[in-house]
């Protein structure tokens, strides 16, 4: 749908607003309205689509972060999350030694397959997963492990069933569907069971490190857990009082939210690195010339290395994972560009439109990195039009939680990569282009393969 909703809007204008079976949505198809939409009237247009029972079923009652409506409870929930993703940035040291090791696996995972041609997704979606436990929980899963067999099936089974306009639609306008074998209701189903099998595995665990006092055992879920239980003791009071639900979904959203999108980005990249020799040449130029060969990449690398900074931009901008944002809902009367909107309107924001404006870009669908550098080769401040037009992580009161971890792990990942390996198509060959993408709340580049040389 975004690349119908880009061409339609270049009749309908920056908005305009589509039926969906019998769901109407508004939505929003330029930086001028999605930028009045989240920032100048971010509280107007903060809530969530509260009426789909695909998403009240996978979110337990709107629980979760992602598409509960605001107050006091997404206020805690999003503030707790934020300041303890805060500490995976530089500055804390067992968290960068944490994150170099698993560098160190990605890499050891794909030297194990150098010279053969070979499909990276499955490597890379266990270092991206692994990255997210360990906020979560302060550990890492084998691919082997119950709980990463139960993670990954549970993602993909949210995937395929909760998309606005995707499978499973005619279950929000029928629910009664699901006495009849509907077939994206025996999905959900089945990911509440693996949820909850799920949770009956970790939160043990993460009980048991609390009990023993690990000081190191300070994951999202370990912070979560101590407040609960001193909610509970009544040893702290918050304008919210969080149920053990709170807990449960705050989890799981965290790892559907925070995989799928980085995960999908890095795969994209690494089709693209292999069908840009230049690109792949200028960023092992700032490697070896910053870093060189004898130690590993460290976020601290960041403020030395604008190529590579631009290119964690200019993937962001190209791939526009997440084409539409999350819908959300206009909590109060309100307007943009001038139309008058009532309270409770579905709000899509047309993103990957926004950063594929072709009167905007120029050449949006080449994969260009200089679009963020000046002429002097620094990387341009987020004031810069060109920054300004980005928005992938969305904006205002809602945005994106896990922007400053996505970042940073996009960063380590290139910079690492084009420090051990020169990268080459392999057997199986797909276009990098992001419009061939699958399309869904989250889009997939199509299947290929590579074949790694180290340098
Ligand atoms: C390349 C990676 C990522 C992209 C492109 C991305 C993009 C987005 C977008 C567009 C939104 C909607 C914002 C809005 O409604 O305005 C969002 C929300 C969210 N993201 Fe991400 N995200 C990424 C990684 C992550 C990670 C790593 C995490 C977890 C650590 C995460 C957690 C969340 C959560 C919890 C929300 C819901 C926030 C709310 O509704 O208040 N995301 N993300």
């Amino acid at each position: 749908p975004e690349l119908t909703f880009t061409e339609w809007g270049k009749e309908l204008g920056s908005v305009f607003s589509v039926k969906i079976l019998n769901d109407t949505f508004l939505v929003l198809n330029s930086f001028d309205a999605i930028r009045e939409a989240l920032i100048t009237k971010g509280n107007d247009f903060a809530g969530r689509p509260q009426g789909s029972y695909r998403l009240e079923h996978f979110s337990m009652g709107y629980r979760d972060i992602s598409f509960q409506n605001p107050g006091a409870r997404l206020k805690l929930l999003r503030r707790i999350s934020l300041s303890q993703i805060k500490m995976f940035d530089t500055g804390n040291k067992r968290i960068e030694e944490l994150s170099s090791s698993m560098n160190k696996d990605l890499v050891k995972m794909f030297r194990s397959l150098e010279g053969r041609s070979f499909n990276p997704k499955e490597i890379i979606y266990t270092t991206v997963m692994n990255v997210l436990i360990m906020l979560l929980m302060n550990r890492k899963f084998e691919k082997t492990d119950k709980e990463f067999k139960l993670i990954t099936e549970m993602e993909r089974l949210v995937m395929q069933s909760i998309a606005p306009s995707g499978n499973g639609v005619e279950l929000d306008i029928l629910p009664w569907l699901r006495y009849f074998g509907n077939s994206t209701y025996k999905k959900l189903e089945r990911q509440a069971q693996h949820r909850d099998e799920l949770w009956n595995m970790i939160k043990p665990q993460i009980l048991e490190d609390i009990r023993s006092d690990d000081k190191e055992s300070n994951g999202l879920m370990h912070v979560l857990f101590r407040l609960y239980h001193s909610q509970q003791e009544k040893t702290i009071t918050n304008s919210c009082l969080l149920e053990e639900v709170d807990l449960k979904m705050t989890f799981v959203d965290m790892v559907i939210a925070g995989t799928g999108t980085t995960f999908n980005s890095f795969c994209g990249f690494i089709n693209i690195l292999s069908q840009h020799r230049d690109i792949q040449e200028k960023l092992q130029e700032e490697v070896d010339r910053v870093i060189g060969s004898d130690r590993t990449v460290s976020l601290n690398d960041r403020a030395n290395m604008p190529y590579t900074q631009a290119t964690v931009l200019e993937l962001l901008r190209s791939t526009s994972v997440g084409p539409f944002g999350l819908p959300c809902a206009t909590l109060r009367k309100t307007s943009v560009s001038g139309i008058p909107i009532p309270a409770g309107v579905q709000i899509l924001r047309n993103h990957w439109g926004m950063h594929h404006d072709e009167g905007f870009w120029g050449d949006p669908h080449a994969f260009r990195p200089e679009r963020f550098l000046d002429e002097a080769g620094n990387i341009v401040p987020p004031s810069h039009v060109n920054r300004r037009h980005m928005m992938p992580f969305g904006a205002g009161t809602r945005v994106c939680i896990g922007e400053g971890l996505a970042m940073g792990r996009l960063f380590m990942m290139i910079a690492t990569m084009a420090q051990v390996f020169v990268v080459e198509q392999g057997r199986l060959k797909s276009s990098w282009d992001p419009r061939t993408y699958q399309s869904g709340i989250v889009l997939h580049p199509l299947d290929y393969e590579i074949q790694l040389k180290s340098r």
